[in-house]
């Protein structure tokens, strides 16, 4: 397990990073999600050991973050490729692969496979798209079995259909090969399938949970309700009048907190049409802090 205690990052008067705690457990997918500046990459860099903290610690078992055996056990992907444009992909490979000891040949075959790389080796990493570049970084940085993955908004810049495929390798290969995932983002979609979510703000984490957690806790589930029977709508309207907002003389929109309630007021309604829109994470990030979370 990874456990940061009481980390702290300041640059002058300004602190970055304010007190963090956290914990990555093995096989586990955690996503820190936070606005532009709120300190995720300087908290990532601390963990892989580039950035030294102001304060606080860092552990792997008993390996310090910044020992050769811990950078053997981790893969990066940062914000920005930091392979040679120059090079083609498979001399980049080969050249990060001669770094690394005791790894099998099956698993880079099978890196090269499941990221669609074989057409691409011969090119210059630099002559490839966005999406097969972010391939051959993602491939590059797994070439050693890490048991911790960090990737750094690795999405940024990429359409859908690539961040879904890039997503879709991923989650397939954790499957098999059980490592971690330590993701900053902003985009929410790809922390919904996080075991466990930081949310962080101006340094500080604000929130820290299971999606399923965060969202009982602050985010309301909608229902909208429609029904032609006044006298059952006032009903309603009564019983939840603190939560709901009557929209037009058939329609009513109630703040819920989850499904079973939303079932329950349908059963009693005599509704013609209804709609039922669950919180998203970013609702928890509006609720938290009053902003959005992609301002
Ligand atoms: N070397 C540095 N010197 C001074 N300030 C810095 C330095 N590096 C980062 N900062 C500041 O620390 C804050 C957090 O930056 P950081 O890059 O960690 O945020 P982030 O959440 O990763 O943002 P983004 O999503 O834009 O990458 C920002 O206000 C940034 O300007």
């Amino acid at each position: 397990m990874l456990e940061a205690k009481s980390l702290s990052k300041r640059y002058g008067k300004n602190i970055v990073v304010n007190n963090v705690n956290l914990k990555i457990d093995s096989d586990k997918f955690i996503a820190i999600l936070g606005p532009n500046g709120a300190g995720k990459s300087t908290l990532i860099n601390m963990m892989i050991g580039l950035l030294e903290p102001s304060s606080g610690q860092i552990t792997y078992g008993n390996l310090k973050v910044n020992s050769s055996e811990y950078k053997q056990k981790i893969g990066v992907v940062f914000q920005d490729s930091i392979l040679d444009e120059k090079l083609s992909v498979k001399k980049n490979l080969l050249y990060r692969l001669q770094m690394y000891k005791n790894i099998d040949d099956s698993w880079f075959e099978d890196l090269l496979d499941e990221f669609m790389l074989r057409e691409l080796l011969n090119e210059n990493y630099g002559n490839l798209s966005g999406g097969q570049k972010r391939r051959v970084d993602i491939a590059r940085s797994l070439l050693n079995k890490p048991e911790i993955l960090f990737l750094d908004e690795p999405s940024t810049g990429l359409d859908i259909q690539n961040r879904k495929l890039i997503w879709d390798i991923l989650i397939k290969l954790k499957l098999k090969y059980k490592f971690s995932i330590v993701l900053t983002t902003h985009y929410l979609e790809e922390s919904e399938a996080a075991d466990f979510i930081y949310i962080i703000d101006k340094g500080n984490i604000i929130a820290s949970d299971s999606v399923g957690n965060l969202k009982n806790e602050y985010v309301k589930s909608i229902l909208t309700l429609k029904t032609k029977n006044h006298e059952s709508l006032n009903r309603i309207y009564e019983k939840y009048k603190a939560f709901s907002q009557k929209k037009d003389e058939d329609t009513l929109v109630i703040k819920l907190d989850g499904a079973r309630q939303a079932y329950k007021i349908l059963e009693d309604a005599d509704w013609i049409d209804f709609e039922f829109q669950k919180g998203t994470i970013d609702d928890i990030f509006l609720t938290l802090t009053g902003k959005e979370l992609r301002a």
